[in-house]
């Protein structure tokens, strides 16, 4: 009987102890098991009288069961802990903010070109494309310009051979249009354009412009004002002004250069326009020369035009508030991600 009670307690104490499945298991074996210390103390009920046989028996009984229920309650309190403890680890938070995949970014040049061209095309222009390698007989011949001009120079052209240049203007993409769709015509031309200027913060030997070309029966000077006016005041605002000043190109008669009020001051004077309260020749434009429409193949007595050019990179400088061109082409991510 003593034995009984001693195994019991010794077999519930250690079980409560268990810190694993394993252990537990290796203490069912221990008190329950084939060789185990309960098993062991019924083989020797043999040598007990006929009357204690069957009290010891019951006791033995009640010792192994209480053992049993110890072990399956420690089973399922660990199976839980395991449980518990493996749910903790794999909880995934889903509140927690991800990071967010790295948007891209529209180049400012792009969003530029982009508006500018947009304007023309709702005003009725189309837009065409033309090459970068230019001859030298669309990019200054067929202009007008004469065989001595300075823009001829290398100090301004950059020649790929004695009659091929990077294009200086996007004019050339014009005398194509010019000579393969003929007058009326309504078109603008963008891109880049190639000066072996010198480099600072308003000159790059790469920049972009925008060109536009309009070709009828009855196109005035009065049109050309108007248009630009209509187009500056759209992309700047309706308070900008436009000013026209004489000026002259080869591929133009009359020609002007055209200032806005300041886009920063109004007009007031600042220090971006230098207390002007304008910014100086934003573009430029004027009459078609009817030597250029001759040399195009259409009759300067029936048809009229005029024409502009803006610097577009430094009109994304305006638009933006950036004090240097080369801003552009750095690829700065710091710089880009801000658009
Ligand atoms: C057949 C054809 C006939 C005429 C043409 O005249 C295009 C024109 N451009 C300008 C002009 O001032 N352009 C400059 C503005 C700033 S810039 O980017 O440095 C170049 C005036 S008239 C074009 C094509």
């Amino acid at each position: 009987k003593e034995q009984l009670m001693t195994i019991q307690s010794e077999a519930l104490e250690a079980i409560q102890g268990v810190g694993t499945l394993d252990e537990l298991n290796t203490l069912r074996v221990k008190y329950l098991g084939k060789k185990g210390a309960i098993t062991g103390v019924m083989k020797e009920m043999r040598s007990l009288s006929q009357d204690e046989r069957p009290l010891i028996g019951e006791l033995a009984n009640k010792v192994r069961e209480a053992v049993e229920t110890a072990i399956s309650d420690k089973t399922a309190e660990l199976k839980e802990a395991v449980l518990k403890a493996r749910l903790a680890s794999e909880t995934i938070d889903i509140t927690l903010n991800k990071p967010q995949p790295l948007l891209g970014h529209e180049h400012p040049l792009i969003k530029t070109i982009e508006t500018l061209e947009d304007l023309f095309i709702d005003m009725g222009f189309t837009v065409v494309d033309g090459p970068e390698v230019e001859t030298v007989a669309n990019n200054f011949d067929l202009l007008n310009a004469p065989a001595d001009h300075p823009s001829r120079d290398l100090t301004d052209t950059f020649y790929i051979d004695e009659g091929t240049v990077l294009r200086t203007q996007t004019s050339p993409v014009q005398i194509r249009a010019m000579k393969e769709m003929g007058a009326p015509l309504r078109i603008v031309s963008s891109g880049r354009v190639f000066r072996s200027d010198e480099v600072d913060a308003t000159h790059s030997p790469m920049f972009h412009q925008l060109e536009g070309l309009i070709i009828d029966e009855t196109i005035s000077m009065a049109n050309l004002f108007e248009t630009l006016n209509i187009f500056v005041k759209a992309l700047f605002g309706d308070d900008i002004e436009t000013r026209f000043r004489p000026h002259n190109f080869p591929f133009t008669e009359p020609s002007a250069e055209v200032d806005v009020t300041c886009t920063v001051c109004g007009g007031v004077g600042c220090p971006a326009c230098h207390n002007t309260g304008w910014s100086m020749e934003l573009l430029g434009c004027g009459m078609v020369h009817p030597n250029v429409l001759k040399n195009c193949g259409i009759d300067p007595e029936k048809y009229s035009g005029f024409a502009f050019g803006m610097g577009i990179d430094r009109i994304a400088m305006i638009k933006y508030g950036l004090d240097d061109i080369r801003l552009l082409f750095e690829n700065d991510q710091r710089f880009l991600k801000q658009f």
